[in-house]
C-alpha cells in the first residue's frame, strides 16, 4: 500500500454565513514536492490552509496532517507554519523570535543559521514592529523552516520581497523539497508557481478548477499556437493593426511590453515570415520573437475566467471572485 500523502484534503467544505467559500475540495500534497494551491482573491486558498492548521473548522470532509488531525500536538510539532500576516509577536527582536522556533524541536535549524539563510544580521536586535516589510516576511519564513518540519504551509511566502530576497526564499524553498519536505505553497506569482512548483491546483470560488504539472495546465489550457514578440520601441495603435492584417492569422493583442499574435494554426511558420518581413519594411525593430506555448499566467487566467492580462501583465484583480457570492 502507498504511503499516506503528508497533506490529504478530501470533500472539504467551509461555510461563512452560509456561504460555501471552500466547496467540495479534495486534494494532496506529497513529500519531497511542491504543491502550488492558486486561485483569485477570495478562492478560498488561506481558508483551506487555515483548515489544515487546525485554526478553522470545517462544515464537512476529513483532512490529515501527516497522518493526524489538524491542530494535534503530533501535527503540529512537524508542521511549518508561514502565515499571510506573519503572526510574529512585534515587541520581541529577530534575535529571540528566532530562538523560540529553533527551541520547539530536538534536531531544529540555529538562530545563527537562520540568520545567514535569511539575511536577517543586520537586524538581529531589532524588534519585529520595526522590521521592514521584507524583513518581516523573511522572518516568519526564517520560523517556518526553523524545526525542519516535514510538512509547511507557505502562504505567498515572497510577497513584498524585492527580486533578489525573492530568489534566495525560492532557493530555499526548492532546499526544503530536497531534504523531503512537503511544501505547500500559495502565491499570487504565477512566475513563482511556474519556477517552483511540482503539482499545481487551481481553486475558483472554492472549487478546485485544475490540477497538474505547470506543464501540463499549460498545454491544456493555454494556447499553444501564439507567437510572442518583443520591439526595440512600443508599436503605435495603427501599427499594431496593420501588423495584425500583415500576419493574416488570429488575434493581435499587447500583453505588457510584448505582442501576441494568436492561433497561429499550422500556417505558424509563414505567419512568422510575413510578421518579421512587414516589420523590417515598417521599420519596427524586434527585439526578441518567440513561437510556442503560453504560460501558466495564461493557463491560469483562462481557468479562472479573467482572459487578459492587464498593462502590468498580472492577474487577479482585487477581490476577483470574492464578491460572487456564490452560495450553497
Ligand atoms: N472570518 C471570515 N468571515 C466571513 N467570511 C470570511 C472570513 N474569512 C474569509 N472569508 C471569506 O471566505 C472567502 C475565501 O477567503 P480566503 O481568505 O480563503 O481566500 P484566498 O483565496 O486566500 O484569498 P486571497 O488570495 O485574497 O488571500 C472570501 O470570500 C472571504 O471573504
Amino acid at each position: 500500500m502507498p504511503a499516506p500523502a503528508a497533506l490529504e484534503v478530501t470533500d472539504l467544505v467551509v461555510t461563512y454565513d452560509g456561504r460555501r467559500v471552500v466547496d467540495d475540495l479534495t486534494f494532496q500534497a506529497e513529500a519531497g514536492r511542491i504543491t502550488a494551491v492558486l486561485g483569485p482573491n477570495g478562492a478560498g486558498k488561506t481558508t483551506t490552509i487555515e483548515c489544515a492548521e487546525g485554526l478553522r473548522r470545517p462544515a464537512s470532509g476529513t483532512i490529515r496532517v501527516l497522518g493526524h488531525a489538524p491542530g494535534s500536538t503530533q501535527a503540529r510539532a512537524r508542521t511549518g507554519v508561514m502565515l499571510q500576516d506573519g503572526g510574529l509577536p512585534m515587541a520581541r527582536s529577530v534575535r529571540d523570535v528566532l530562538a523560540l522556533a529553533c527551541a520547539v524541536r530536538p534536531g531544529a535549524r540555529s538562530p545563527r543559521e537562520l540568520v545567514d539563510l535569511l539575511d536577517l544580521a543586520a537586524v538581529e536586535r531589532t524588534p519585529v514592529r520595526r522590521l521592514s516589510g521584507g524583513q518581516r516576511q523573511r522572518l516568519a519564513f526564517a520560523v517556518a523552516i526553523a524545526a525542519r518540519p516535514d510538512l509547511a504551509f507557505l502562504d505567498e511566502p515572497s510577497a513584498g520581497l524585492d527580486p533578489h530576497a525573492r530568489r534566495d526564499v525560492w532557493s530555499l524553498v526548492r532546499d526544503l523539497r530536497e531534504s523531503g519536505t512537503a511544501v505547500v505553497l500559495t502565491t499570487h506569482l504565477l512566475q513563482e508557481a511556474e519556477e517552483l512548483a511540482d503539482v499545481v491546483h487551481v481553486l475558483d470560488r472554492g472549487r478546485l478548477v485544475a490540477a497538474g504539472t505547470p506543464q501540463d495546465l499549460v498545454a491544456r489550457y493555454a494556447a499553444t499556437d501564439t507567437l510572442q514578440i518583443t520591439f526595440a520601441r512600443r508599436p503605435a495603435p495603427g501599427e499594431l493593426a496593420a501588423l495584425g492584417r500583415a500576419a493574416a492569422a488570429g488575434a493581435v493583442e499587447r500583453d505588457g511590453d510584448a505582442v501576441l499574435v494568436r492561433d497561429l494554426g499550422s500556417d505558424g511558420p509563414h505567419v512568422t515570415a510575413r510578421v518579421a518581413a512587414w516589420c523590417a519594411d515598417a521599420g519596427l525593430a524586434i527585439l526578441t520573437l518567440r513561437a510556442g506555448g503560453g504560460t501558466l499566467e495564461h493557463a491560469y487566467l483562462a481557468l479562472t475566467g479573467r482572459h487578459e492580462l492587464d498593462d502590468a501583465g498580472s492577474p487577479g484583480r482585487p477581490g476577483a471572485g470574492a464578491s460572487d457570492g456564490s452560495a450553497a
